[in-house]
């Protein structure tokens, strides 16, 4: 039981050009170099990094797809794989037909499929439409499928790519604790995400990837800190000094002081209003412009005490908020249903960001004050509604 699953020793790959003798001639560079780790079983390993980065080589080889040109891989245990979300489905098969024989690849005897199908087909909430081909589904509905066919073949490992970036929020509760428990049976799991509260909440481990090399492998704690940092670090390194511009509520933003990012998309303006009272609700609308098209950015609010505290930090990605391509002058709106704050004084922190979290656009911090006020009956930082009984 103790033995790893998954064993990775000094594992590089070096991907052979296809197209012209010339360019066969010519050395292609590392899409991984020196890559060593083990994942033992109930262990979960995330992989982090940028575009380019390796990543799904990495997967790929994992799953025994392709070979390294250096090193070697080793795993022990029956494989589940969901690599591109459903894509080699067959899009003239059922998605019965498709969840039948994803299950007969991954191992299964026909049998034993056909006594789980009403379960992988619930598990996928596709009751409806199991019995139509898969190609009138959405790219959702295609990965709740994968999902519940590569989790219903009781792998002991089981590889993902960024499957938890797709589907609602509800779904998205059940295949967390869906891998909890696989987990806890024993299953050893290595995931691509760019989520780095994703890596915090659900790895034991992770490992940063760098064209060609291995930037980071720790705890996904300390490993998601430092690619967080580094994304931090770009932006400064990014931020051009220059005037600073009042924005129509009268904030002053300056570059470098409370203002970071590229400015290639810029918040124009931020309304919300000045001071509210403990347990209301809070909404708060940002303008943005973006001179160029900007694919896909991330959106973020965060609401810090004046001592630097984060009393609440989410963005588009962490709500499973679809943002679409973004161009020209428009606005978005995030809106809380109450906000239990103590009475104090806080700043909102808001930001866009490149959509692999690589550097910030354009991102504020403290220039928008919320005073907080109400809320006697609590000290501390949070004040939801409560009340004393006496039980007898
Ligand atoms: N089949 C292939 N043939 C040649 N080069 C490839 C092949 N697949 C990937 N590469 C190259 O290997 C490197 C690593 O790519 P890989 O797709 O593994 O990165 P990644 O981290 O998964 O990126 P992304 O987040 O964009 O999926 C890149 O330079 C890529 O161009």
């Amino acid at each position: 039981m103790n033995a790893s699953r998954i064993t990775v020793d000094s594992v590089g790959k070096r991907y052979r050009p296809q197209s012209s003798w010339k360019a066969r001639r010519k050395e292609m560079p590392w899409a991984l170099r020196d890559v060593t780790f083990h994942v033992g079983p109930g262990e979960m390993l995330g992989i982090v990094g940028a575009n380019g980065a390796g990543k799904s080589t990495l997967l790929r080889l994992l799953g025994g797809i392709g070979r390294p040109t250096e090193g070697k891989i080793s795993t022990n245990g029956r494989l589940g794989a969901l690599l591109d979300l459903g894509g080699g489905f067959l899009g003239d098969l059922t998605g019965r037909e498709n969840a039948m024989l994803a299950g007969v690849v991954a191992g299964l005897l026909r049998r034993e499929m056909n006594e789980r199908l009403d379960e992988i087909v619930a598990f996928a909430e596709l009751e409806d439409f199991i019995d139509e081909p898969v190609r009138t589904y959405s790219t959702g509905m295609m990965m709740r499928l994968a999902f519940s066919v590569a989790v219903h073949t009781d792998p002991e490992i089981l590889l993902v790519d960024e499957f938890l970036s797709v589907g609602d929020l509800a779904f998205q509760a059940k295949c967390h604790a869906k891998i909890t428990a696989m987990r806890e049976a024993g299953c050893a799991i290595v995931m691509v995400s760019h989520g780095m509260d994703q890596v915090r909440d659900l790895c034991d481990r992770a490992l940063w990837l760098k064209p060609g090399e291995v930037a980071a492998f720790g705890s996904a704690d300390v490993v998601s800190n430092l690619y967080e940092t580094e994304m931090r670090m770009e932006t400064l390194r990014r931020t051009p000094s220059g005037p600073g511009r009042k924005l129509g509520s009268g904030i002053d933003l300056v570059p470098r002081e409370n203002r970071f990012g590229t400015f290639e998309m810029e918040i124009v303006s931020v309304d919300h209003p000045a001071s509210i009272r403990s347990g209301e609700p809070l909404a708060i609308t940002l303008g943005y412009k973006a001179p160029k098209r900007i694919d896909s950015p991330v959106f973020v609010v965060s609401i810090t005490r004046e001592d630097g505290t984060v009393c609440l930090d989410t963005n588009t990605l962490l709500s499973r908020t679809e943002v679409p391509d973004l161009t020209g002058e428009g606005k978005l709106r995030f809106l809380l249903d109450r906000l239990d704050l103590a009475a104090g004084q806080y700043f909102l922190d808001v930001g866009v960001f490149e959509n692999e979290w690589k550097h910030a656009y354009d991102y504020h911090w403290h220039a928008h004050p919320l005073i907080v006020n109400g809320a006697p009956n609590h000290k501390g930082l949070v004040a939801p509604p409560s009340r004393w009984e006496m039980v007898r």
